[in-house]
């Protein structure tokens, strides 16, 4: 969707998050669907000619391949940029609202680790059903949610910036981390934030039953607790430290 460069204000970027915690909330409950599937990770289960990875870089991959023009919204970032090429998909004219330097700050590497190695064994059941490409369709769709979230830092930290210029720049131009880090953070947000995914959580993972009465004692879809620590140890964290790269490139 494009945006007119003055639609981007602090309320508006933080309304597109509070809407991003219901794609979260709900890529969490697809997930948990499906058992850890570990075939799905291991290097040896595929015997592709040519491909050497698991099922699930194999979808990343190529999924990413064929959807190459979405990475033309500075919106998205990929996981695997270096088999795309860009050049092939035809323009379109998103609003240019970040700095240049926004291009180069991508983390899905870390992201990557923090959901396969912190996050998915926090809330999937071990196990094994066999599903492996569901499995990895569902990594794929709650991982690109979460990338998405945490890489709209960067506007977060445009719009902050343009608000008050003469705060940040002293710090930016001392790379000053620490000092930027605490001129950005709300910490009355970050409770909102959290208690407002683990309401969520609880709300959309109920089983509803056409008898109200009857909602709150259905059994929970996941643990909603697990929403919450994800944004707590690691989407709200990451997002920040989004914003902190993007402001030390903000006058490059
Ligand atoms: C995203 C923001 O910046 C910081 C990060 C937050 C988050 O990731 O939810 C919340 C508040 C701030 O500490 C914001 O101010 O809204």
């Amino acid at each position: 969707m494009a945006t007119a460069e003055n639609e981007y204000t602090l309320d508006t970027v933080r309304e597109t998050l509070v809407r991003q915690e219901d794609t979260i909330v709900f890529g969490l409950i697809e997930r948990s669907k499906f058992p850890f599937n570990s075939q799905t990770y291991d290097q040896n289960y595929l015997q592709i000619p040519g491909f050497c990875g698991s099922l699930v870089e194999f979808v990343f991959t190529n999924t990413e391949i064929v959807q190459a023009g979405r990475y033309k919204n500075p919106e998205e970032n990929p996981f695997f940029p270096e088999n795309l090429s860009l050049s092939l998909v035809p323009s379109y004219p998103f609003t240019k609202f970040l700095h240049p330097g926004a291009a180069s700050i991508n983390i899905n590497k870390s992201l990557w680790k923090m959901y396969f190695h912190d996050l998915l064994p926090l809330f999937v059941a071990s196990g094994d059903d066999g599903n492996y490409a569901q499995t990895a369709a569902s990594d794929l769709s709650l991982l690109q949610a979460i990338s998405k979230r945490v890489h709209y830092g960067k506007f977060v930290a445009e719009v902050k910036f343009r608000e008050s210029p003469q705060d940040y720049e002293p710090l930016i131009r001392s790379k000053d981390k620490e000092g930027l880090m605490k001129l950005l953070t709300f910490k009355s947000v970050e409770e909102m934030v959290k208690k407002r995914v683990e309401k969520k959580a609880t709300l959309f993972g109920q089983d509803i039953s056409l008898n109200s009465s009857d909602d709150s004692k259905g059994k929970q879809k996941f643990d909603p607790s697990v929403a919450s620590k994800l944004y707590e140890k690691w989407v709200i964290p990451l997002t920040k430290e989004v914003q902190v790269e993007y402001l030390l490139r903000r006058l490059d």
